[in-house]
């Protein structure tokens, strides 16, 4: 079944959300507006039938947004999801449908339907994902505190500690520095395979595919993120089905950090991405000037280790 889905944002960046109507498949969830393509119709001619019928507005502009392939128990959909960029008219409730517009980084991803989270994630997660070197000894702990706050001051919005050689104590202390900060500006601090420091702290955590193979579910609230680290379907298929917010996905080029693995290349990359029910961010290789490629290839953005810590910051 394929459904169009639409993010209509207004200019204050809120977000326009319809609730399902009691009687109807996940009746009371909260979902983009939108619904099934008719016979013979085009995903574009569809977005604008239902948001004339259900909302009243014109559409006048919509980009492609993602492409959600998504099973529930007794039906399979693709969720085609668009950015309205510009309409006419005031959205306005047709069938008795609650709205509500709401901020994308206030909204509780519990309370939507379940294949609109990625969606959810896709819209509010940034274009870059730096993560600390491995290798970075304890004893450089203040200069590097200095530069991941000073990325945080540049607009860094997801940043991962990976500081492997490091005591767990120590990260969760440096991630506890850094978390008023990182709050005040809304960005997501991830601690590296550590579940129990990021319960305790209340940030995200970011999983390599073996801890994920130990989950019976996900082990943190929606409100707090967790990115799953992927290397082929299978594991970004298991990534989804435990709710990770992202995946990385990697090694898309050749990399220092994992010489013996073979690289993925974009077209592979494209392919797994786009069949990926998550935002996936490109690894291995990647410096930030690849953002366009990566994006063109159905990533979410760039995520990566050198290229991503100038030596100024
Ligand atoms: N319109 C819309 N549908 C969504 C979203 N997320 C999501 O999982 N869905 C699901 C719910 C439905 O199973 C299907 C869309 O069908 P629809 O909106 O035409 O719903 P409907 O109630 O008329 O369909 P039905 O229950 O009568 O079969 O996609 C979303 O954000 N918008």
């Amino acid at each position: 079944m394929h459904v169009v889905a639409a993010a209509l944002i207004d200019t204050g960046g809120r977000l326009l959300l319809a609730q399902r109507q009691p009687g109807k498949h996940l009746a009371g969830a909260w979902e983009f507006p939108g619904g099934k393509l008719e016979a013979g119709e085009t995903p574009l001619a569809a977005l604008a039938r239902e948001l004339r019928e259900e909302l009243g507005v014109v559409v006048e502009q919509a980009v492609p947004l993602v492409r959600i392939p998504w099973r529930y128990d007794q039906r399979e959909l693709l969720l085609d999801a668009w950015r309205v960029t510009r309409w006419r008219g005031e959205p306005q409730s047709l069938e008795g449908q609650a709205l509500r517009w709401q901020r994308p980084t206030g909204v509780d991803p519990a309370q939507l339907a379940p294949a609109d989270r990625p969606l959810l994630q896709a819209l509010r997660l940034p274009t870059r994902y730096p993560i600390t070197p491995a290798n970075v000894p304890l004893a450089q702990r203040e200069r590097w505190r200095e530069r991941l706050a000073a990325a945080i001051g540049h607009g860094e919005r997801l940043l991962q500690l990976r500081l492997l050689s490091w005591p767990r104590a120590a990260v969760r202390e440096l991630a506890a520095e850094l978390l008023p900060l990182a709050n005040r500006h809304g960005t997501g601090l991830l601690l590296n395979g550590d579940i129990e420091g990021a319960r305790t702290l209340g940030i995200g955590v970011h999983l390599k595919s073996s801890q994920w193979a130990a989950l019976a579910e996900r082990p943190l609230p929606w409100r707090q993120l967790i990115g799953a680290s992927c290397h082929d379907a299978g594991q970004l298929a298991r990534a989804v089905a435990l709710g990770a917010d992202f995946a990385t996905l990697s090694p898309v080029a050749a990399t220092a950090s994992h010489p013996d693995a073979a690289p993925l290349g974009w077209p592979a990359f494209h392919a797994l991405a786009e069949a990926a029910a998550l935002p996936v961010y490109a690894l291995g290789g990647m410096d930030p000037s690849m953002l366009e490629e990566a994006c063109a290839a159905g990533a979410q953005g760039v995520a990566g280790i050198g290229g991503f810590w100038p030596a100024n910051l």
